[in-house]
């Protein structure tokens, strides 16, 4: 569903944020990407949901191209930034709405998703007010919700787990099992590495700009917890 090929990536001449990284993102995984601070995750997954440009190789989702065919592979995915940043002047309400305006989603599917997801995330009562007025956690799940509005098949979260609390980590656990049982996939970033242990079924880890290990959770990080193995491999 989602192809990286020999992905690289500078922000400058000195150095290469990402170098040649290759990565391939099938229906039905949860792909955790790790590494450490810098190391090259939201250039990656900024490159991939079309908002950085990049030196060299090939992204694609479902075969098309992001930088040839930006708008086909919007409609195909949701990208939830690690901070989301929203109009703050609008309410929840008005926020998801515009969001469903941009994806054409009609009135009863949009009303459906918002009740559904609005409830799931405890959010219901609190979409009438003004973006200004919610916590960083109430934004995340904003964020969350409009992302979901027009069901992508293709969920790319930058450290979605940051500032939610348990019950929102739950339901979002929940969600992205949802997605990929419905024949979805999801790439996501994450420090927290017990939880990507638990929740992905594959994990690529990142360091220095280039890929170091990616594949199945247990062929990655062998019979140690990914923990440890993470450990290990930073000090290579
Ligand atoms: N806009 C930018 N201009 C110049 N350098 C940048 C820019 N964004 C990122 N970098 C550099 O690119 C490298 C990779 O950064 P990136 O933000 O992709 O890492 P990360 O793995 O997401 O880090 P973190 O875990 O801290 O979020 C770092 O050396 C960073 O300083």
């Amino acid at each position: 569903m989602l192809e990286i090929k020999n992905f690289t990536k500078s922000y400058n001449e000195k150095k290469k944020a990402v170098d040649d990284l290759s990565l391939s993102i099938d229906p039905g995984d949860i792909y955790g990407f790790i590494g450490a601070n810098g190391s090259g995750k939201t250039t990656t997954i900024k490159a991939v949901v079309g908002i950085h440009d990049f030196d060299s190789g090939r992204i694609t989702v479902c075969g098309h191209s992001i930088k040839k065919e930006p708008i086909i592979c919007k409609k195909m995915m949701a990208y939830i930034p690690d901070n989301p940043d929203l109009y703050e002047h609008l309410t929840g309400y008005q926020y998801i709405n515009f969001i469903s305006d941009l994806f054409d989603i009609p009135t009863d599917e949009r009303t459906a998703k918002i009740e559904k997801y609005g409830d799931l995330f405890e959010m219901t009562g609190n979409l009438g007010n003004i973006i200004a007025s919610y916590s960083h956690g109430m934004k995340q799940r904003t964020a969350i919700i409009s992302a979901l509005v027009h069901s992508p098949k293709l969920l790319v979260l930058d450290e979605p787990f940051v500032g939610l609390d348990p019950k929102a980590t739950f339901t979002l656990k929940q969600i992205m099992q949802e997605c990929v049982s419905d024949g979805g996939a999801i790439f996501f970033s994450t420090h927290i590495l017990d939880v990507a242990e638990k929740l992905c079924n594959k994990i690529a880890i990142i360091k220095g700009g280039k890929l170091i290990a990616s594949g199945p959770t247990e062929t990655v990080k062998g019979n140690q917890s990914l923990e440890s193995f993470f450990m290990e491999v930073q000090d290579i």
